[in-house]
């Protein structure tokens, strides 16, 4: 039995998309790690899974798998890869798109010249959400092998802990990133961004992500970073965030109301794997 999929990627963050809308998808993480396996499989940061809806007034279900094979709530890059993969698959004629995530329903918008804008919801700061062994605070001291750092932790549907540093190249990503994904007081483990302020409108960012180490770009982790520097009053409500890959846009006018991402998705080339 073979089974067909799309390659695509949102900035070099990239994904294996298999539409299940007709065809159950029934493969556990066992068979999810070989697929992501750079060397022996198809190579990828995240699977994403397109299934129908399972609630009124959405158009789809999109489930998220990270390389490990863990399923996740939520995916920025992936959400703009999603509503490219229906649209031009003609599964749908809408270029707004409603779908359910396993972090509930997101909005997203097809524009004029390609790119995909997405409603991400209003940022939670709250560390219960996350979730985060912590008393709510907007900074939190925690001890690492390279010293003491001071972090922001937000719930863009799925956990980021967020801290500031001096410059993104020289940034300890590889040692912070592992120590802090598993630290005991994220049970579940946390996406961990290196966020470097230019100014107040333009941030440079390194993700090490929870079950895919660092990627060439986190959609949720830009959209963490802006809700944490703009809750410590560091840039204003419009800010270009620049990863490894390229530049996300996202808009949040602060508390109450939804961030907003904008950014490219391509996809690279259809594909079929015996299973
Ligand atoms: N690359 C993604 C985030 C994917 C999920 C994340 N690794 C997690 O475990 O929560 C993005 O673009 O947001």
């Amino acid at each position: 039995m073979t089974l067909k999929f799309t390659k695509m990627h949102g900035l070099g963050n990239d994904f294996m998309v298999v539409d299940a809308t007709a065809i159950p998808f029934d493969f556990g993480p066992q068979q999810i790690r070989r697929w992501a396996d750079r060397n022996f499989g198809i190579g990828f940061d995240q699977l994403l899974v397109v299934e129908p809806p399972s609630q009124a007034g959405v158009e789809f279900r999109y489930r998220i798998f990270n390389a490990d094979g863990s399923e996740v709530q939520q995916c920025g890059n992936g959400a703009r890869c999603f509503a490219r993969f229906v649209y031009d698959k003609g599964l749908t004629q809408n270029k707004e798109i409603v779908v359910e995530t396993a972090s509930g329903v997101i909005v997203l918008y097809i524009e004029d010249n390609g790119w995909v804008r997405v409603n991400m919801g209003e940022p939670n700061f709250d560390p219960q959400v996350l979730p985060f062994e912590q008393a709510l605070q907007e900074k939190y001291p925690l001890q690492t092998p390279v010293g003491e750092v001071e972090i922001g932790a937000v719930s863009m549907g799925n956990p980021h802990a967020v801290l500031l540093v001096d410059e993104v190249e020289t940034a300890q990503v590889e040692v912070i990133g592992p120590f802090l994904e598993s630290h005991p007081l994220f049970p579940e483990r946390v996406n961990v961004g290196f966020a470097e302020c230019v100014d107040r409108q333009h941030v440079r960012l390194r993700v090490y992500e929870r079950g895919s180490a660092e990627t060439l770009a986190c959609g949720t982790g830009a959209c963490a970073a802006m809700a944490v520097l703009h809750q410590w009053n560091l840039v204003d409500d419009q800010v270009l965030i620049s990863l490894p890959g390229g530049d996300l846009q996202i808009v949040w006018n602060g508390p109450g109301g939804p961030l907003w991402m904008t950014g490219p998705a391509e996809t690279v080339f259809e594909g079929e794997i015996e299973v």
